[in-house]
């Protein structure tokens, strides 16, 4: 790859992000981070490419980093603004409304574990949401504790309440197991190596074999606008706390240890070598669950229609329930065509070029991202956009008002 072009050497200055058109077709940006600029676009003969490259002005040298997270498909035109020196927020052009906030994280806590991780330069994509959905609820407790059919008949009262975080496992498949809706059954080494590419929130080894949470599988039920459960070990619980996503975490119980026993065998789903492995790794996920100070709540499966009551009490269903999903994403539906109109701290004035409406105000939309969280692997919640003119009076600026 040839030398930066002249201009973004000798013109750039620290935070500056500037447009540019490398070849006829495909616009790029540059923002200039420290000692480095990060190029983001895809001039048309590059579609098979990252979109993303960083000019690195010590060694004057090009660095094509690894690229983490859900990637955006390579898009044409583009608004780029740093924010705050850890990530460029990315604006598409003539994008659908759902698809049109990208962040790319540069120097974030997750880009600097990852950085440990991987001998080149990182950076990750994270898409923005509109709107927060309902925190994950993570449960976890030893084999045969009931978790499973607590979760289905969750599952089965609100379908469009909650959805279900589809793990991998290198497990064989049980009987009446569909791929895809029970687990993703996958080859030891494809895992591993998915495992390898940033794809998993959290994985663990549980009773001989690996089990793990992509990224994607919690996205895709909160992109549905519903409420995601994790099954998972204590391992994987606590690799979520300490992750970006925010959960609530409950721990289930058996009444005692003849009646897991019990429920394990009754279940026959696996062999007596089985039985007795998960009956050992039990006695150990009781002492962690009880003890560790991981869990938010505690249930006892003894009755399971009183402990189903308490989970859903748990899941904020008691009283009256409407059972709708809650839709994170905006009624504006617009496709903008994008300008930076001005940035002032965390709102940004964003003029769509072209518009239906008559009057010049309709045509700023505001962006807030005062209340942003997550992040890269996973998806960044809690935007805010919305019509300039339904905050600030015409003719004025999102700076006047905040003054
Ligand atoms: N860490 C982690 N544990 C998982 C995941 N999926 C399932 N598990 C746990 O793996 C263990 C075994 O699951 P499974 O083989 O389905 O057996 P079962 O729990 O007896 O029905 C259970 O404790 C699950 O909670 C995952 O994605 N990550
Ligand atoms: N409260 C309960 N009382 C008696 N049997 C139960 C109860 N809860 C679950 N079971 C039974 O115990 C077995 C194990 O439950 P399952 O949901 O598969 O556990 P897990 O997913 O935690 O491994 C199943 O056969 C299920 O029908």
């Amino acid at each position: 790859m040839g030398e930066a072009p002249a201009f973004l050497l000798d013109n750039l200055q620290e935070g500056d992000t500037s447009v540019f058109d490398l070849k006829s077709k495909g616009t790029q940006t540059a923002t200039v981070i420290g000692s480095k600029i990060y190029v983001i676009g895809w001039a048309s003969d590059e579609a098979a490419t990252s979109g993303v490259r960083i000019f690195d002005k010590c060694t004057n040298q090009w660095v094509i980093p690894t690229v983490l997270g859900t990637k955006p498909k390579p898009f044409r035109g583009h608004l780029a603004v740093l924010l705050s020196g850890d990530r460029i927020l990315v604006v598409k052009e003539n994008s659908t409304f759902d698809d049109c906030i990208w962040f790319l994280e540069v120097n974030t806590q997750y880009i600097r574990q990852q950085q440990k991780n991987f001998e080149t330069q990182v950076v990750a994509w994270s898409r923005g949401v509109i709107g927060d959905a309902e925190k994950p609820i993570v449960i976890s407790g030893p084999s045969g504790v009931g978790k499973g059919t607590l979760i289905n008949k969750l599952m089965k009262e609100f379908p469009a309440m909650f959805g279900f975080s589809v793990s991998h496992t290198t497990r064989a498949p049980r009987e009446g197991e569909k791929n895809g809706v029970h687990y993703h059954f996958t080859e030891r080494g494809v895992m591993e190596q998915d495992i390898k590419d940033g794809k998993f929130l959290e994985f663990a080894s549980v009773h001989g074999n690996l089990y793990g949470t992509s990224i994607e599988a919690v996205d895709v039920v909160a992109d549905a606008g519903k409420r995601c459960i994790l099954d998972i070990d204590v391992q994987g619980a606590r690799s979520v706390r300490d992750s970006c996503l925010e959960a609530i975490f409950i721990f289930v119980c058996p009444p005692s240890f003849e009646e897991l026993e019990k429920r394990l065998r009754a279940r026959g789903t696996e062999t007596e070598e089985q039985i007795q492995k998960r009956l050992r790794n039990a006695k150990n996920e009781l002492e962690k669950g009880r003890d560790s100070g991981l869990f938010d709540h505690m249930l006892v499966n003894d009755d399971f229609d009183s402990c189903y009551e308490s989970l859903k009490k748990l899941s904020g269903l008691d009283g009256a329930i409407n059972e709708t999903p809650n839709h994170s994403s905006s009624e504006m539906g617009f496709v903008p065509l994008v300008d930076l109109a001005s940035k002032s701290g965390e709102k940004i004035l964003i003029k769509c070029k072209t518009g239906v409406q008559e009057k010049a105000s309709q045509n700023m939309v505001v962006l807030d991202l005062s209340s942003i969280k997550g992040g890269a692997p996973a998806r960044t919640r809690g935007l805010n956009m919305y019509h300039a003119e339904d905050s600030i009076p015409n003719g004025s600026t999102v700076d006047e008002k905040q003054s």
